[in-house]
């Protein structure tokens, strides 16, 4: 039947090879976990675990969406890691606007709070746009930039962050930090400050090689990390139209 109806057929066609979700995402859009779902994923605009202390708009799935391209690179990340017993963890991946519109309105809106506190226990959170710790006009909203940790998985990672627990701040030891489930990189992830700069001197040693692992892992993939902070990523030359579509249950 369909034979008779080129355009029904293409239809039926596209529907058996488009993975379930993708329809939902514009063109070149993917669900990383269609891509590798053995990359581990705790998107944290998508909860209250993060500096804004809610859930951001746009962020209705906790999913990472990337372009293709991104996602092949981070399986081949993956496939370097996972043999030596190491995995990527996404903490952020492609960030409608609207998500960095309501970041921009959080920093301006003068509430402090304990919890954002432990985020920029030395800046002012107005600031955080202006010293280039949140962008404007963020390389997320392409699809191109990622945040990321790696985790061992040899390790003890079963602490949950506990939001009734009076953690210290995001430069103190991991030991008294909100837990992350990941290694130690010597700061929290969306740490806004100096020991977050990815060449920060006060580290321990093992912290120091943790991030040379992750910058020279991504580094192999095409990624170019942001000295600001150890966990931000983007690649070059991707593009630079940036999205509002929001981040939707993957089905
Ligand atoms: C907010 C932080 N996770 C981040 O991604 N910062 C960079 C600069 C950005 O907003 O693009
Ligand atoms: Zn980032």
């Amino acid at each position: 039947m369909a034979g008779r109806c080129p355009l029904r057929y293409a239809l039926i066609l596209l529907a058996a090879i488009v993975p379930a979700g993708a329809a939902a995402l514009p063109f070149d859009f993917v669900y990383l976990r269609d891509i590798d779902p053995t990359i581990l994923q705790d998107i944290r605009y998508a909860g209250s675990n993060n500096f804004v202390g809610r859930p951001l708009p746009g962020y209705e799935a906790a999913e990472c969406v990337v372009t293709r391209d991104v996602g092949r690179r981070l399986q081949a990340a993956q496939a370097e890691l996972r043999p030596r017993g190491l995995s990527l963890k996404m903490l952020d991946c492609y960030r409608p606007v609207r998500a960095v519109a309501e970041m921009l309105a959080w920093s301006q809106d003068g509430v402090e709070t304990t919890a954002g506190r432990r985020y920029t226990p030395r800046i002012a959170k107005q600031d955080l746009f202006r010293l280039g710790y949140i962008a404007v006009r963020s390389s997320h909203s392409t699809g191109a930039a990622l945040d990321l940790t790696l985790v061992d998985l040899a390790a003890d990672n079963s602490a949950v962050f506990d939001p009734a627990k009076d953690y210290a701040d995001c430069t103190a030891p991991a030991a008294l930090r909100a837990p992350e489930g990941s290694v130690d990189m010597g700061t929290g992830y969306d740490c806004s400050d100096l020991k977050a700069h990815t060449a920060a001197q006060n580290l321990t040693p093992q912290q120091r090689r943790w991030r040379n692992e992750l910058v020279t892992v991504m580094a192999r993939q095409g990624f170019v990390n942001y000295a600001r902070e150890w966990w931000h990523f983007s690649l070059p030359g991707a593009g630079a139209t940036t999205y509002v579509f929001p981040i939707r249950p993957r089905r």
